[in-house]
């Protein structure tokens, strides 16, 4: 049976800031309390979509969430109005204030790992939401992406939407940005490789010193058994605990896999030759053969790769059987990154084409075009039998322009936050919002 593979990429709220708030995320940390755009980084992200949509690649949207999230903040003991709960917050804690203001949701590799029907023995698609328990700015995340997707998603027939891992350091899930597919295509039976970065209950696993490992062995095995995969058909990677110490938090943002195409860098598992063995091993049991485009050091060093989110492109499938390979600005600016992809797309390999965009509101927090989508791979049906409102067309893109232009700030310091009117803005927002895309239970507004 055939399948496409949407891309639901993540609309950008209108609270997007830099906060600083990801120990670890080197670009989080280099751009803290700069002034944001938040409207420019929700047009720059409409356009990525408008422009692949255009194309004809399959794409949706998923909404932004609630924010400021006054349930955390009232939980932490902030009482009174709205107004008072900011107020107090700001005061006391800016930052507890900034982690319930995050836009975060926007990079939705993290909000579930997929699996498609092909790969589940109930042959249904399986969606776990990810905890993304390591930071607490992103640990608000999955109640409202549980109910997202619920929505989205609502025929019991066809997906599964579970519940998130426990919020316990030993199930730490960050979702798809940690997972990739590999197999002939996405119609076809496949592997599914998960990476993490350290094992909760084996002290003599190798793991990171300086940064967090945000996944754990524990979690991917978690979530493969939820989803209901086949052993022969898992495989389970380390990264390399010496990269994620140089800013790489997620495995995407060291490579990345489509059909049988692995794009990576040299330095990106602990056991390279080891993961090339499993991959290869595990796909020949599903008639594929993987096609490995490895990016030796000497080319991109890891630091070239972190700077330009080289890794953190999106790898896409066109008729026709070649591939193109969607880029952030900042690769044709690193001269390093620039040379080696000119050499990729005259080397007559799987990538002849490159679709570069300017996506440097969501770039400067640490988020490339890999991380504000989520790959769901859906068969003719499934794809009707999900929440239309979602699917990006060009009048759904026009609606959602104009929604921006009308809601959004042009500029978001981190004083903004304190502002009671940023909250009563935000909410009108998103009760708009509900109404364009037809969901309107979407938010517990
Ligand atoms: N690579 C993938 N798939 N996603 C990128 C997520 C970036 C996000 N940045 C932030 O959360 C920064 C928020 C702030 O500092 O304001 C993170 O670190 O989790």
């Amino acid at each position: 049976m055939s399948a496409r593979e949407f891309n639901f990429d993540g609309l950008v709220g209108p609270s997007h800031n830099y906060a600083g708030l990801s120990f670890g995320n080197v670009a989080s940390f280099n751009n803290v309390k700069s002034a944001s755009n938040p409207k420019q980084a929700a047009l720059q992200g409409l356009a990525k979509m408008r422009a692949l949509a255009a194309r004809g690649f399959a794409q949706a949207v998923l909404p932004p969430q609630d924010r400021p999230n006054f349930r955390l903040l009232r939980s932490l003991g902030f009482s009174g109005s709205d107004a008072d709960v900011l107020a107090r917050a700001y005061k006391e804690s800016p930052v507890i204030l900034a982690c319930a203001y995050s836009a975060s949701p926007m990079w939705t590799a993290n909000a579930a790992t997929v699996s498609p029907s092909r790969d589940t023995a109930d042959g249904r698609v399986h969606f776990t939401p990810a905890n993304l328990n390591n930071k607490l700015h992103r640990a608000l995340e999955y109640v409202q992406t549980t109910r997202t997707l619920k929505a989205i998603f609502a025929d019991e027939r066809r997906f599964a939407v579970h519940d998130a891992l426990p919020s316990t350091p030993a199930f730490g899930d960050e979702g798809a940005a940690n997972h990739t597919r590999l197999g002939a295509g996405h119609g076809a039976d496949a592997v599914e490789m998960f990476v993490y970065g350290r094992v909760e209950f084996d002290p003599n696993a190798p793991a990171p010193k300086r940064y967090p490992a945000r996944q754990t062995l524990e979690a991917s095995q978690a979530v493969a058994r939820k989803h209901g995969l086949a052993e022969a058909r898992t495989v389970y990677v380390q990264q390399n605990p010496d990269v994620i110490d140089q800013g790489v938090f997620h495995n995407d943002v060291i490579a990345v896999g489509n059909a049988n195409v692995l794009f990576y860098h040299e330095q990106a598992f602990a056991d390279e030759q080891g993961a090339l063995f499993q991959l290869r091993q595990a796909m020949a049991g599903v008639d594929a053969e993987l096609t490995p485009i490895r990016v030796d050091t000497g080319m991109v060093s890891v630091q070239d790769a972190v700077h330009s989110y080289l890794f953190n492109s999106q790898l896409l499938s066109k008729d026709g059987g070649k591939m193109a390979l969607v880029i952030p600005q900042e690769c044709q600016e690193n001269a390093a990154v620039a040379r080696y992809l000119e050499s990729l797309v005259a080397s007559g390999g799987p990538v002849d084409e490159l679709i570069h965009f300017d996506l440097r509101q969501s770039m400067r927090n640490g988020g490339g075009p890999a991380c504000l989508r989520l790959r769901v791979a859906l068969t003719d049906e499934e794809a009707g039998a999900m929440h239309q409102g979602v699917i990006m067309t060009e009048a759904l893109y026009h609606t959602l322009v104009a929604w921006v232009e009308k809601h959004y700030r042009d500029k978001l310091e981190p004083s903004d936050l304190a502002d009671p009117k940023l909250a009563i803005e935000v909410h009108a927002a998103l009760e708009e919002l509900a109404r364009i895309l037809g969901m309107p239970g979407l938010y517990d507004l």
